[in-house]
């Protein structure tokens, strides 16, 4: 890619939804963290899936174990949560919806409630240094924990989205697709839902969930994640894209995550060409930006050459995923407006 192709994909305005904290982690911070903790005796080679390599899916959720050990600490998740903003922003992100997940206090040393502070103390730190974008929170549920932790974690993110001054404006489902059953989760996602809580959920990642798809698709979610699988040509079904369409759920869709996850098996393949014809709403997003070696503008740039976009057709993706957002209605509209004043200087 040329310099200016390159600076045009970090200058357009962009709007990341869907981005886990610990997967997130660029490569600096992340030596700095194996730097601090030279006991862990961990190499970098182990907490990132470098460009051409591909792993299971089992062997992707192994990393976050890894980066997991390394931050532990409130001061370590500060630092990396301060880190990832100000990554996201030196990209050209003006929004970004940060998301996850409160550990157990034995694997941090601070309970559920310190952790989403830490992590608000980061985006009001970010704030404070005027870093030019604007974080919102989403408190996220590891499927692996099972449904009572599930609501607990639900009752959390109940006070903090009381408390947070608008900072905590939904609920997200992740961890391990291939544990546990979305069923058992929909009392937590209910009571979520009904209090306010925007649901972000991880649906039809890996196949032969669609049983649980239909169930969380009668919630409904606000958004989805990866939706990998709910299209007839990838195994899914009619019944699941009529529901996704008539409700018009915004897919969050994460190309590299995907081909090197090898959910899908390349990136010619991957199902944003599909939602893309359909004209549905899709937003590219980055899902683990550190542990796929990539960032936002690079997944831009991968969609417009791999379906070949315009450049046009490139800022109305951008802009499409303000309104997809879970920001409140006066945030979206100045969004729309520095999108407007940044598109005579961008797009010439
Ligand atoms: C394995 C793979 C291809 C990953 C991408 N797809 C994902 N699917 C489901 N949950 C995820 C994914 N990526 C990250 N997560 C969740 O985010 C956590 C890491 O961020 P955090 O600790 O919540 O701040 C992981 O432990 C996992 O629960
Ligand atoms: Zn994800």
């Amino acid at each position: 890619m040329d310099r200016e192709t390159e600076l045009f994909y970090r200058q357009i305005p962009k709007v990341e939804l869907h981005a886990h904290l610990n997967g997130s982690v660029g490569f600096t911070t992340m030596n700095k963290l194996i730097a601090r903790k030279p006991h862990l005796n961990i190499e970098s080679s182990r907490t990132a899936i470098h460009n051409g390599q591909r792993r299971t899916l089992d062997e992707c959720f192994q990393v976050f174990k890894v980066i997991h050990q390394l931050v532990d600490s409130e001061e370590d998740i500060l630092m990396v949560a301060k880190s990832v903003i100000e990554e996201f922003a030196a990209d050209g992100v003006k929004y970004l919806e940060l998301r996850s997940t409160p550990r157990e206090e034995t694997k941090t040393g601070l309970s559920k409630r310190r952790y989403i502070e830490t992590v608000l103390e980061a985006i009001h730190q970010c704030k404070q240094d005027e870093v030019d974008i604007d974080v919102r929170f989403l408190v996220a549920v590891d499927r692996r924990n099972g449904p009572e932790v599930a609501m607990e974690t639900v009752k959390l993110a109940e006070d903090f989205m009381l408390s947070s001054d608008g900072v905590v404006v939904g609920l997200d489902l992740s961890g391990d697709p291939t544990v546990g059953h979305g069923k058992d989760f929909l009392p937590a996602l209910q009571r979520a839902k009904n209090c306010g809580l925007k649901l972000a959920l991880h649906m039809s990642e890996v196949p032969s969930q669609k049983a649980e798809s239909e169930l969380l698709l009668d919630l409904p979610p606000d958004r989805i994640g990866h939706g990998t699988f709910l299209h007839p040509e990838a195994g899914g079904t009619d019944i699941l894209v009529d529901k996704v369409c008539k409700l018009n759920i915004p897919l969050e869709l994460c190309l590299t995550s995907n081909v090197k996850g090898q959910t899908v098996p390349s990136y010619e393949k991957h199902h944003f060409q599909y939602w893309y014809e359909c004209k549905h709403p899709s937003v590219l997003c980055t899902d683990d930006k550190g542990v796929f070696c990539t960032n936002l503008s690079r997944e831009y740039s991968l969609a417009a050459s791999t379906f070949g976009l315009t450049r046009e057709a490139v800022w109305s993706l951008s802009q499409q995923a303000i309104q997809c957002s879970f920001a409140p209605e006066a945030v979206k509209q100045k969004l729309e407006q520095r999108w407007a004043e940044l598109r005579p200087h961008i797009l010439h």
